[in-house]
């Protein structure tokens, strides 16, 4: 568990947060300015704050009130920038191995795990210049590993890469969540990347903490939906594959009832993590008939939040979150209200497949 509680004033900008990250990949959120990584260069000791407390695992790495504040060499803190910054004249190996070399706690025989999590075995005889982006980024990922540090900060390590080449890496990162077993602090200004890999999020407006918690929770919640803008808004549903039909479509078992979606590359069984976004979700008050979406599921309103010329409404199906996004006209009309039981519309094409990640469980 990484706990932060910092304090800094720049000129015309003053940092005031606090939040906890605990296992799993917790994401800083917010708009450009917003503090994220001044948050990041005061967890790694490259900025000392004013005041506040760090800690990581119980060890205290900066406590202003006792004059605590740990060099960045002495955390424990894997980094993982932008750009992959390895050295162009070694090879992967080398690149892998440079980090060890700097801590006590390092050992060679971690390699190959790392190496097999991050499936960068065929590249080990190579240079830095011979590899893709997104190659390089996973050889950057697996020498922050190879440091065995107690916590790992990425500061936007997809942002340099095009589309393609951050759908080949996303596996890797839930693997990353998933598997390596510690702290992971992860800055993004992307939604969808938030909604795929973040087990907890942190949201941050000028410098101070809007909201935080739980991924699903949060994405759902609409008094964060103008934060993220309402084109984003959405919920993030856990659900099973259950069967691979031969017309083409995914049969999955989710809280909320089965859901057809286009071909998933998963097998039977997997945990996955979908998003869907409001403004793809209709809402009918009687079962809709002769309808060509494929999704109906039985829900119940929550609540409704206006949000523009539109009306967010929350639907409770099982115990899951669905957020729809509705003109205030179609609200009235169907004379929407807490309690009310109705059906949430889905086409099943309106998942795009980038977006679907494997559950964190
Ligand atoms: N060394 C500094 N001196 C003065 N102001 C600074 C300094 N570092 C950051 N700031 C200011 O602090 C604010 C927050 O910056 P920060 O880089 O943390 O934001 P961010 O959320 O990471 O932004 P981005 O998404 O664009 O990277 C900005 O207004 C920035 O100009």
């Amino acid at each position: 568990m990484l706990s932060v509680a910092l304090r800094h004033a720049f000129a015309g900008f003053t940092l005031d947060a606090a939040f906890q990250a605990p296992a799993g990949l917790t994401a800083l959120f917010g708009r450009s300015g917003s503090g994220k990584t001044t948050i990041v260069n005061a967890v790694a000791g490259l900025l000392r704050p004013q005041s506040g407390r760090v800690t990581v695992q119980d060890i205290v790495l900066t406590d202003s009130d006792r004059g605590i504040f740990l060099p960045p060499h002495r955390r424990g803190i894997g980094y993982v920038f932008q750009d992959a910054r390895l050295f162009p004249h070694l090879t992967v190996r080398q690149n892998l191995l440079y980090g060890h070399w700097f801590t006590a706690r390092g050992r060679p025989s971690d390699l190959p795990r790392v190496v097999e999590m991050l499936g960068i075995g065929p590249l080990l005889t190579r240079r830095p210049a011979a590899l893709s982006g997104g190659e390089r980024q996973r050889v950057a990922i697996g020498r922050a590993l190879l440091s065995h540090p107690r916590l790992l900060l990425m500061d936007e390590p997809l942002a340099a890469l095009d589309q393609p080449r951050k759908d080949e890496i996303l596996p890797y990162l839930e693997r990353l969540r998933d598997q390596a077993g510690l702290p992971i602090l992860y800055v993004s200004h992307s939604t969808a990347e938030v909604a795929r890999l973040a087990t907890t999020v942190v949201l941050l407006d000028r410098g101070r903490v809007t909201a935080a918690g739980p991924v699903a929770a949060l994405l759902s919640d609409p008094a964060v939906a103008p934060l993220l803008g309402l084109a984003e808004a959405g919920a993030v549903l856990t659900a099973r594959v259950e069967a691979h039909e031969c017309d083409g479509l995914t049969r999955l078992a989710a809280p909320a009832g089965p859901l057809f979606l286009p071909r998933i590359a998963a097998p039977i069984g997997a945990l996955l993590r979908l998003r869907i976004l409001a403004q793809d979700v209709m809402i009918a008050t009687v079962p809709p008939q002769g309808i060509s979406a494929l999704n109906v599921i039985p829900a119940r309103v929550r609540d409704l939040s206006p949000a523009g010329d539109s009306v967010l409404v929350r639907l409770e199906a099982g115990d899951q979150v669905i957020l729809s996004r509705i003109t205030a006209r179609s609200a009235a009309a169907l004379d929407l209200r807490p309690g009310l039981p109705v059906h949430a519309v889905l086409k099943a094409v309106s998942v795009a497949p980038g977006t679907i990640g494997v559950s964190g469980g």
